[in-house]
């Protein structure tokens, strides 16, 4: 089965209303593979969703960068998947090591995180470790809490590559990325092993995103660093044509 690609931007917490309006006008007027080829999703800061969900072209998605546990209440600070459903946000990026690691988020909130945004029909970008003793344990939370694996992206990065300048080399991605994918054949089932598309974050830019690109499992990029840059939003979309 054809795994279609899917190009993540996430902009962390980054940006104001003025420059988020200029990296979505630059996105808006590029020219770009057609959405049955890449799917293209932008993730801004909280505040600015509904901003860029009103001005993004209309084949590019959103996604928030976290949201809730379960249903809202009195949880201040947070969102929850069914506001994200009323707001019209698609997609959610859950278990970024960034929160791993500063929020202490452990692997099994963020399982019950990827099922219960999942269960109210957001799709989900979920983050998994960087080493082999990380990424079972924390994959194995979400193999066995999530049913629909249809809405569900899986990104592989490696800590020592975010924001660093130091890229996986792309026969490094494609080793752990088949790993990942033998994981999934071997603990969900095979059709969601052969579906569900691996994607790969880690100072991903224009230089270096054919060759990732071109590995076998590698079904898209979570980019950080370059999808804030004017300069680079675009290359690594439109080289992909
Ligand atoms: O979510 C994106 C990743 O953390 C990668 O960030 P980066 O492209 O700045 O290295």
């Amino acid at each position: 089965m054809a795994r279609k690609f899917f190009v993540g931007g996430n902009w962390k917490c980054n940006g104001t209303a003025e420059e988020v309006k200029k990296i979505v006008t630059t996105l808006n007027e590029a020219e770009v593979p057609s959405e049955d080829v890449v799917e293209v999703v932008v993730s801004p800061p909280f505040v600015f969703l509904t901003l860029v969900k009103s001005l993004l072209r209309s084949d590019f998605h959103v996604a928030a960068q976290n949201c809730w546990v379960r249903k809202g209440g009195a949880f201040t600070g947070e969102i929850s998947a069914e506001m994200l459903v009323n707001l019209g946000i698609p997609w959610v990026i859950i278990g970024h090591s960034e929160r791993r690691a500063l929020l202490n988020e452990s692997n099994e909130f963020v399982g019950d995180k990827v099922a219960y945004a999942v269960s109210q029909g957001v799709k989900v970008i979920a983050c998994i470790g960087e080493t082999l003793e990380q990424r079972e344990p924390g994959s194995t939370p979400i193999a066995e809490k999530v049913t629909n694996w249809e809405n569900v992206v899986l990104a592989y990065e490696p800590v020592w590559a975010i924001g660093t300048g130091k890229v996986a080399t792309p026969a490094q991605a494609q080793e752990v990325h088949c790993e990942l994918r033998k994981w999934l054949n071997d603990n969900v089932n095979s059709e969601v092993a052969a579906s569900t598309r691996i994607i790969y974050g880690g100072s991903v830019n224009g230089a270096n995103c054919n060759e990732l690109a071109a590995q076998p499992d590698v079904d898209g990029f979570l980019v950080g660093g370059a999808s804030l840059k004017i300069s680079d939003v675009l290359s690594f979309i439109v080289p992909l044509v």
